[in-house]
């Protein structure tokens, strides 16, 4: 029996672990461990512990405030508009202590199948929690159909599993298709989207996503290189070309102003390719249509186009009558939370109740 053993050892192929230089792993490759968060909970506890988020896991934000906000009752139907990692779900869902519905949405085919998985492996059925590939842009078709909503969360923008996986071309950081879609089955990824545009088209996008002061510039250097045919394909020749165009900034201070252009442009790239402002005005314009007469709604903005949004329907819902009440000033995370969290530290939260 042991021989047996033997043999069949003897012919599975032996799996070699992910060797890293140091002592640390540093590229996603690498961080294996932090890509399976329920098999290494103690790597994971190590990587949190020292302000980072780990890689293939988002640490949700905001959830005391939420909850405190939303005051979920057992029996009461929910929306999660964002699903992402689950985390905001699985409290919600807690709360709910088995009784009612919660419907998660989301666009990203990738990461909605590793999170339903996730959530119902904790127990959770379709009796109560269904989740639905998804833009919040179309909610009012599923609230024709399921009902309206005692509670809806949307936590904007992109997770950091998104973020931290190159291949989805989220990050300037590391070599990767430029791709920036949250569902890249559809639409056109962002390096398509540098041969559609004018190079005025282009510039505007920077500047109004999200307030390039160099915009003009990185435009023309995106056009020299579409005039002589080397096309950028990836998350590297755009970070090189945005670096390139601020290359008449002095030196002490072109590499500072070249991080922060690279994090606005891929930014206003994401909000182009996903049509972000488009999606959030058709969610807001649905939201009173969705939400039952005292239903809450709190959302999480990342940067100032959508805050700006969110105020501005929440304002005109309140002076309309269709809220009963809306958040005075934006609720911020806390400080501990952004220590902990850095990527906590953009945060707004708005919150609406419906008449
Ligand atoms: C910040 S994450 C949400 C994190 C989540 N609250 C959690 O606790 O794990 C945002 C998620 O919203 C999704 N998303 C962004 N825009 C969307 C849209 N228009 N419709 C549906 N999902 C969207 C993204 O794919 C991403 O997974």
């Amino acid at each position: 029996m042991a021989e047996q053993n033997q043999n069949q050892d003897m012919q599975k192929p032996h799996k070699r672990r992910v060797r890293y230089k140091g002592t640390h792993p540093r590229t996603f490759e690498e961080k294996y461990k932090e890509r399976e968060p329920e098999k290494y909970a103690e790597t994971i506890e190590k990587v949190i512990s020292k302000g980072s988020t780990p890689a293939g896991m988002h640490l949700s934000i905001c959830v005391d405030e939420i909850l405190e906000f939303l005051q979920i009752q057992p029996g009461q139907r929910g929306l999660d508009a964002t699903l992402g990692y689950g985390g905001h779900s699985r409290r919600m869902l807690e709360k709910l202590e088995g009784s009612g519905h919660l419907y998660g949405l989301d666009v990203d085919p990738i990461e909605i199948v590793k999170t339903e998985t996730r959530i119902r492996e904790k127990g959770y059925g379709a009796d109560i929690f269904t989740v639905r590939k998804m833009n919040f842009a179309d909610v009012l078709e599923l609230s024709r159909e399921v009902g309206k909503f005692d509670f809806i969360l949307a936590d904007l923008g992109v997770s950091s599993m998104q973020i931290d996986n190159p291949e989805r071309g989220f990050t300037y950081k590391a070599e990767g298709p430029l791709d920036l879609r949250l569902d890249p089955e559809k639409g056109v990824s962002a390096a398509e989207r540098l041969l559609e545009v004018t190079k005025e088209e282009l510039a505007g996008m920077f500047r109004e996503n999200s307030d390039e002061p160099y915009a003009e510039e990185i435009a023309a250097a995106v056009f020299k290189r579409n005039r002589k045919k080397d096309f950028i394909k990836t998350t590297i020749q755009m970070k090189e070309t945005i670096e390139d165009a601020l290359s008449f900034l002095p030196e002490q201070e072109r590499k500072e102003a070249a991080a922060k252009s690279c994090r606005r442009c891929f930014q206003a790239l994401r909000i182009d390719v996903n049509s972000e402002f488009e999606v959030l005005d058709r969610f807001l314009g649905s939201l009173p249509d969705i939400l039952a007469p005292g239903g809450r709604a709190a959302i999480l903005t990342f940067h100032s186009g959508e805050d700006r949004l969110v105020k501005h329907y929440f304002k005109e819902g309140k002076k309309d009558g269709l809220y009963q009440e809306i958040s005075g000033d934006v609720i911020r995370p806390s400080a501990e939370e952004c220590q902990r969290n850095p990527r906590a530290r953009s945060t707004k939260m708005r919150w609406a109740v419906r008449a």
